[in-house]
């Protein structure tokens, strides 16, 4: 009897395709002897045919027109890698409502579109599986849904994006500039076609979303969120978190508070102890803690962005197809989130504690301190410590770096707002919460 052939069709050959297309090719008769199905790349959407890629391939495969290889009967799975929500949804619902199991890479969409597209596969009977969504090579979705099924999630917090983890990397090492850096992680592939997605917060955000769909059942409008991301991290806050034993990363927190059983999600750049685990994850890495209330702290390292690293993760998604259509199981939806707790609340400000770490840039003149000091106690903001660099003699300005005891994320909003009108603070204040998390 002739080998099955299971038929791939990959929308989007950049990066992540021509990765996912080089290593199937490389590993066929390897999945073949695993799978006993050969699995064969045999249509791929492109925009410009024209274009060198860096891989020989048939050309005979390509179609500008990604729609007709969603619905195309003789492919059996779909790979979403172009990116983008518009046409990417298009393409994904056409062949999610065609019962097609689906393969995206693309965060974005799922954060955005998540509730619709699992709807459509859920009506249609086909299956989206998404591992290189969330911290690319790094198979923490398969961790979450599978291997942890049994376990109520207390926290998932963790480093979500290789590029602002590999640029603040750069500056803390090479003291280098952020341009420049970015720059880099452009060329490398590990950057969003929109790289403010990147270094905004807005692409960590995105994962968070769908770890915290997948942990708590419920799908949370992005805009709920606190979301900054790394553009204004200066040479002055790398100092001092050296100078103190911090690192700065910018952490995704998904946190269920004790007390109130309420949902809490931030993405902010963080000082992270160097005794910790996430303080030395460094470059284009990830690192995913996830708190389980029966296996207790797991955690997840390894490279978030990247061509190879993204076509594991595509890969093993593929795979799982595979398996499913040899077995027989394609054609019957499978929820990736049953855990029922679509009600799960989310917290409020005044219900978030940390410490913090604020820096302004203050008017070098007497009683600023005094009046620093006041607007936060009048905030019910402690201070923890105090350090002003020696200025010029001259100098009309100095950088004040404040650190917090345990206060509420309103307060220091508060303090920080006062502060801004204050007279004697010039700009706007930059605050990140010291972590507590002790991965
Ligand atoms: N690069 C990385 O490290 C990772 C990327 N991802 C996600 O994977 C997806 C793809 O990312 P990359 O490969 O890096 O992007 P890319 O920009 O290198 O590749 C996307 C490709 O899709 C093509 N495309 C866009 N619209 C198209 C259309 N209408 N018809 C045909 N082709 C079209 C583009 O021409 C481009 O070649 C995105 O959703 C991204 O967020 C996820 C994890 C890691
Ligand atoms: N741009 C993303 C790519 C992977 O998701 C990142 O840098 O993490
Ligand atoms: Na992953």
């Amino acid at each position: 009897m002739s080998e099955r052939v299971i038929t791939v069709g990959l929308c989007g050959f950049g990066v992540v395709g021509q990765g996912v297309f080089n290593h199937l090719q490389k590993r066929e008769n390897d999945l073949s002897d695993q799978l006993g199905a050969r699995v064969k790349v045999t249509r791929i959407a492109v925009r410009d045919t024209s274009k060198k890629r860096d891989f020989d391939f048939d050309a005979a495969m390509l179609t500008t027109d990604p729609l007709s290889i969603a619905t195309d009967p003789a492919v059996d799975v779909v790979c979403e890698l172009m990116g983008g929500t518009t046409l990417a949804k298009e393409v994904t619902l056409a062949a999610l409502k065609a019962g097609k199991i689906v393969v995206s890479a693309n965060k974005a969409l799922i954060c955005d579109h998540g509730e619709a597209l699992f709807a459509a596969a859920k009506e249609g009977n086909g299956q989206l599986l998404f591992e290189a969504s969330v911290a690319g090579g790094i198979p923490v979705i398969k961790a979450i849904k599978e291997s942890l099924v049994v376990n109520r999630f207390n926290s998932i917090y963790g480093i979500l994006n290789g590029t602002s983890n590999y640029i603040l990397t750069r500056m803390t090492n090479e003291g280098a500039g952020y341009q420049e850096i970015l720059a880099e992680a452009k060329a490398l592939g590990y950057a969003e076609a929109d790289e403010s997605f990147d270094v905004d917060g807005i692409d960590a955000a995105h994962k968070a979303v769908v770890l915290a769909y997948l942990a708590y059942g419920r799908w949370v409008p992005y805009n709920d969120l606190l979301v900054q991301g790394i553009a204004e991290v200066t040479q002055a806050d790398i100092a001092f978190a050296k100078e103190n034993g911090y690192a700065i990363k910018l952490l995704a927190v998904i946190d269920v508070a004790h007390a109130s059983g309420k949902l809490y999600i931030s993405i902010l750049p963080t000082l992270v102890s160097k005794k910790y685990v996430l303080g030395s994850v460094d470059g284009v890495f990830n690192a995913v803690s996830v708190h389980g209330d029966v296996v207790g702290e797991t955690v997840y390292i390894g490279p978030g962005a990247g061509r190879d690293a993204t076509a594991s993760a595509v890969i093993s998604d593929i795979v799982d197809a595979a398996k499913l259509i040899v077995n027989g199981g394609a054609g019957r939806f499978i929820d990736p989130a049953p855990r029922g707790g679509a009600k799960i609340e989310l917290a409020e400000p005044e219900e978030i504690e940390s410490r913090y770490y604020v820096r302004l840039q203050v008017v070098d003149k007497p009683g600023v301190m005094a009046e620093v000091t006041s607007l936060l106690a009048k905030h019910d903001v402690s201070l923890a410590s105090v350090t002003q660099k020696e200025v010029e003699e001259d100098a009309t300005s100095a950088t004040l770096i404040v650190t917090t005891h345990t206060t509420t994320e309103q307060a220091i909003l508060d303090a920080v707002k006062a502060l801004e009108a204050s007279s004697c603070v010039e700009g706007k204040p930059f605050t990140m919460p010291v972590s507590s998390f002790e991965g």
